[in-house]
């Protein structure tokens, strides 16, 4: 399997087309700071820590106030090319018995959340923002983090793969890249069922190309000052998983001048694929909206390679797995047209993912 390399439950993995890298143990670890610099902070303690060539994995809180962000150099660095063998089986097929236990938010609060949103948005207070909410697991045994990324690469191979000591996802969008000195990025907003009547209702869909032209304006500004030639697709297309379709654009350019690929992460962290638009007016107003710290999940999880090269996505569909309990994440781009029962349908999708992978009902 992908991920035959990862023998450390605490451990990192970052794979997506069964390439990437997998670390074990730790040599040195960095918990930047809970201020608005924290991707610079993060820069500078790399730059004297890690060869050119080494591999750092990193997982930041959505939120810059927030605790929990960490960096970390593996004591065992695999590079990941190719499906492996078939070591662990029987892990993936283990069966581990878990149920629901609650949310920090009810689904008939988190309705009235959004509820609450479309109404300051219809008041012309801001154009856009993104609501999340969580759902919380226990489960019979420990909850096992490598066994569940197996099956998230396998299920879903053209995501990015990740675990970042407990923090487990597969992600379909990515946050940035950066090659020497091209950039790349995929702004994903706009989300259906994966069948082509979908697809195509959801191409057409007013509603959707306005919440989708939000989170692509706000990577395009993030990235145009930095780059010589930005080069953004003209229209949305469709990115379709085993499970879920959405509106995609894609960005690329190359870069004026040398810059960290952690410098290109807080330019554009967080885009209006998770925070909102205007961005100073609609973030703020998240963690009073939701009720809830989203921790890691929504903010950018990735590798740093001591170049400065690097891949980043946003932490979606994902899990924060503590011994036999975890806490699952999901949410929903919010503009004046959304329908409260829509949303929490949209967020039972997304949450299916982490679901079925866990081994849960499926709602
Ligand atoms: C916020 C999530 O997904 C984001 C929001 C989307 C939307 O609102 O349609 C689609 C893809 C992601 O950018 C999530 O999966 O939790």
């Amino acid at each position: 399997m992908t991920l035959d390399a990862l023998t450390d439950p605490a451990g990192y993995a970052f794979v997506q087309q069964q390439q990437g890298w997998i670390g074990n143990g730790v040599t040195d670890r960095f918990e930047p700071p809970t201020i608005l610099d924290r991707f610079t902070r993060s820069a500078e303690w790399l730059s004297d820590r890690l060869a050119p060539d080494g591999v750092a994995f990193a997982s930041f809180t959505f939120d810059a106030g927030s605790d929990g962000s960490a960096i970390a150099i593996p004591e065992q660095l695999v590079r990941v090319d190719g499906p492996g063998s078939n070591g662990r089986a029987e892990l993936v097929n283990g069966v581990n018995k878990v149920r629901y236990a609650g949310a920090s938010v009810s689904e008939v609060d988190w309705m009235e959340a959004v509820a609450t949103a479309t109404a300051q948005i219809r008041e012309g207070r801001y154009d856009k923002v993104v609501l999340a909410r969580d759902l919380q697991v226990w489960a019979d045994d420990v909850l096992d983090p490598i066994g569940l990324a197996e099956k998230l690469a396998a299920r879903f191979p053209s995501c990015m793969t990740f675990v970042h000591e407990g923090f487990v996802g597969a992600t379909p969008e990515l946050l940035v890249r950066r090659i020497g000195n091209r950039v790349e990025s995929v702004v994903l907003a706009g989300t259906t069922t994966p069948d082509d009547a979908a697809g195509r209702a959801l191409l057409a869909s007013e509603k959707d190309r306005e919440e989708h032209g939000y989170a692509k304006e706000s990577a395009r500004a993030a990235l145009a000052p930095l780059c010589d030639d930005l080069e953004v697709d003209a229209d949305p297309w469709l990115l379709r998983l085993d499970n879920l379709q959405h509106l995609a654009t894609r960005l690329t350019g190359t870069l004026r001048e040398p810059t960290h690929v952690l410098e290109l992460v807080g330019a554009l962290h967080p885009t209006a694929a998770v925070g909102g638009t205007p961005r100073e007016v609609a973030v703020p107003l998240i963690g009073s909206l939701e009720g809830m710290d989203r921790a890691r999940y929504a903010g950018p999880v990735g590798v740093v390679r001591g170049n400065g090269d690097g891949t980043f996505g946003i932490a979606l569909r994902c899990a924060q797995l503590t011994a036999r309990r975890a806490r699952l994440f999901a949410g929903c781009g919010i503009v004046a047209g959304s329908l409260p029962e829509a949303e929490l349908e949209e967020t039972r999708l997304k949450l299916n993912t982490m679901q079925q992978a866990l081994g849960a009902r499926t709602n």
